[in-house]
């Protein structure tokens, strides 16, 4: 029996993991590539933004991952892919601890599972700050195997250099690739010949789960079929609170039709999709979001034509 490499995908809310992921179902050739993609939210968004393009999923929502620690948990899912795939990617949440989901893997007992290493996106524009806020992420960092570097499109050279340095003395010998859009070679991933174990692992990381960075995050989910309107929504999105730091999902405008919404820290952008679903659907992950279910239910209404334009500025063509 041939192992098959379980990649482990990791990286903070927002970083590009999703994206990465479509770009290697598409640029990866003849590889069967299993996926199995793990939401914090309740509603899979993910699932949604890879389906169709992946030879295999399963998705596990509405629980972390990295906290699934009854055993059989992940190794589940792994056996349901095995047979049909050459190489397992594992999406992990946005907040979800890499070290306890590659632990996992390490940990299988399935003979058909083999580790493949743990990929740590980190998004170039809100590294920093992101940082401040969360300092226990540097170690997320130090147990990756490659660290993709991504969304190089938005920082200049400068930034670019200064977020390189850091990251590089963090990585702690780690390859580090910079990319835009999550373009890298697959060949990086799916060749990898040698496959360092995370040395810095130990079950300890595992136990207290209160010290995960998610503990400290909450998600809302909001759905509708009535239609958003679009001013209102875009007043509720430019005054939303500091702490919600992810928005991702599906807007309906009614006639107006469907966009899919990304808001990563400051970054808001709508995008034509070509789902056809008349439904709203989105989840909101940060702090402190008491009270935002409420105000999205104030945004339900069917909206003017011109009330669209402010969402137009706002979208991707
Ligand atoms: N400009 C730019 N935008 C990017 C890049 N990579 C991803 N994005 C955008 O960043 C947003 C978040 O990307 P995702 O791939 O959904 O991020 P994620 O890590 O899967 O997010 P979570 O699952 O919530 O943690 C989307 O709007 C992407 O289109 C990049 O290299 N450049």
């Amino acid at each position: 029996m041939v192992a098959v490499p379980v990649i482990v995908l990791a990286g903070f809310l927002g970083a590009g993991k999703t994206t990465l992921l479509n770009h290697l179902l598409r640029a990866g050739g003849g590889t069967r590539i299993g996926v199995v993609v793990n939401d914090f939210g309740a509603v899979n968004i993910d699932a949604m933004a890879v389906a169709g393009q992946v030879d295999s999923m399963v998705s596990l929502s509405n629980g972390c991952v990295c906290c699934v620690t009854d055993g059989g948990g992940l190794d589940d899912v792994l056996g349901k892919l095995t047979g049909a795939v050459d190489v397992i990617v594992v999406e992990a949440s946005g907040i979800a601890e890499p070290q306890a989901v590659a632990q996992q893997v390490l940990g299988s007992a399935d003979p058909a599972v083999d580790y493949g290493g743990l990929v740590e996106v980190v998004d170039a524009v809100e590294f920093t700050a992101t940082r401040a806020r969360h300092p226990e992420l540097d170690k997320h960092l130090a147990v990756a195997d490659l660290v993709v570097l991504n969304k190089i499109d938005r920082v200049d050279a400068a930034e670019l250099a200064e977020v390189f340095a850091v990251v590089t003395e963090l990585a702690d010998g780690a390859a580090i690739v910079t990319t835009e859009h999550g373009r890298l070679d697959p060949g990086l991933l799916f060749d990898r010949r040698e496959r360092p174990k995370p040395a810095q692992l130990s079950f300890d990381d595992l136990e207290d789960h209160s010290q995960h960075v998610h503990a400290a995050y909450q998600s809302i989910v909001f759905e509708s079929d009535e239609p958003m309107h679009p001013e209102r929504l875009m007043a509720f999105l430019d005054g939303r609170p500091e702490g919600v730091f992810r928005i991702k999902g599906y807007v309906h405008f009614g006639r107006h039709g469907t966009l899919e919404l990304q808001v990563v820290g400051g970054f808001l952008r709508f995008r034509p999709t070509r789902s056809g679903s008349h439904r709203t659907s989105l989840v909101l992950i940060g702090v402190d979001m008491s009270g935002l279910e409420e105000q999205l239910v104030g945004c339900v209404g069917e909206g003017e034509e011109q009330a669209m334009f402010a969402v137009h500025r706002h979208t991707e063509s």
